[in-house]
């Protein structure tokens, strides 16, 4: 995240870290948010088939070993078949990953809420974007879970011409844009999270995209998969609890 600050530990307590290993190291590659005991819900260009991956919950600070936090390997990943890392443009950038054995959810490990089917928000509604992604273009990956207000900019603001244009779908929803903060590599995969009326918190976005020159550019906002546009596509994976 650009121009993030610190997140209070363990105040977004469905964001997990997707990590992999290469030579004997396990690095964090992506976010996600644990969106039931046993799935998280994460984006699909994070996946890809000749890695193995593990699922780290109730993390807070990368680089330390944290009581109440465990490493879990999938069982299987589902990407969505729609996914095409070609045409990143077309969308369905959302997979998701069924934990070989269920977490036991605790102060720092509790589940996402997911909005209703077709919610959307209004422009300039306040949204959060939390992750370990880098703190600039090109620069280090954050060490402690980084977070930044971003207003949400509607289908109509983000796909002018001089914004996203047609790159943007309406399965998709930007927040951002203000040139300052943003979503970074290392970011994707990882929750836009927004206060619904009751004031619950749901993960609206599964961060997917930001421009190639650069992470925190202006009007072109973090791009995220819309997750009320998927609702059905992630029931079917697992029966809601
Ligand atoms: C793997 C790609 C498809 C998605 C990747 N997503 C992220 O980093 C995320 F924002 F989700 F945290 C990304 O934006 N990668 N970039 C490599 C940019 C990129 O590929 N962006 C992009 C934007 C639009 C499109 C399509 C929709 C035209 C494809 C890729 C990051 C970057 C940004 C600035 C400088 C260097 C690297």
């Amino acid at each position: 995240v650009v121009n993030g600050v610190d997140a209070k530990p363990h105040s977004w307590p469905w964001q997990i870290s997707l990590q992999y290993e290469r030579d004997g190291v396990w690095r964090h590659t992506c976010g996600g948010s644990l969106i039931a005991a046993n799935w998280v819900m994460t984006a699909a260009h994070c996946i890809n088939s000749k890695l193995s991956y593990r699922v780290f919950v109730g993390k807070y600070n990368l680089v330390e070993e944290e009581a109440g936090s465990k490493a879990i390997l999938p069982e299987k990943i589902v990407v969505h078949e729609k996914w095409n890392p070609i045409f990143v443009a077309f969308g369905n950038d959302i997979a998701m990953i069924k934990l070989s054995e269920p977490v036991t959810l605790s102060d720092q490990v509790q589940l996402a809420c997911i909005p209703p089917a077709g919610t959307l928000l209004a422009n300039l509604y306040p949204c959060y974007i939390t992750g370990w992604g880098r703190l600039y273009t090109g620069g280090p990956i954050a060490d402690k879970l980084q977070q930044a207000l971003m207003p949400v900019a509607d289908h109509a603001t983000c796909s002018q011409p001089d914004w996203w244009g047609i790159a943007v779908r309406t399965t998709m929803v930007c927040a951002g844009g203000d040139g300052i903060v943003a979503g970074c590599n290392g970011d994707s995969g990882g929750p836009l999270n927004c206060k619904n009326s009751e004031g619950v918190w749901e993960v609206h976005g599964i961060a997917s995209f930001v421009s190639g020159l650069g992470c925190n550019y202006v009007k072109k906002p973090t791009v995220f998969t819309r997750v009320s546009a998927f609702n059905d596509w992630i029931d079917q994976g697992h029966p809601a609890v």
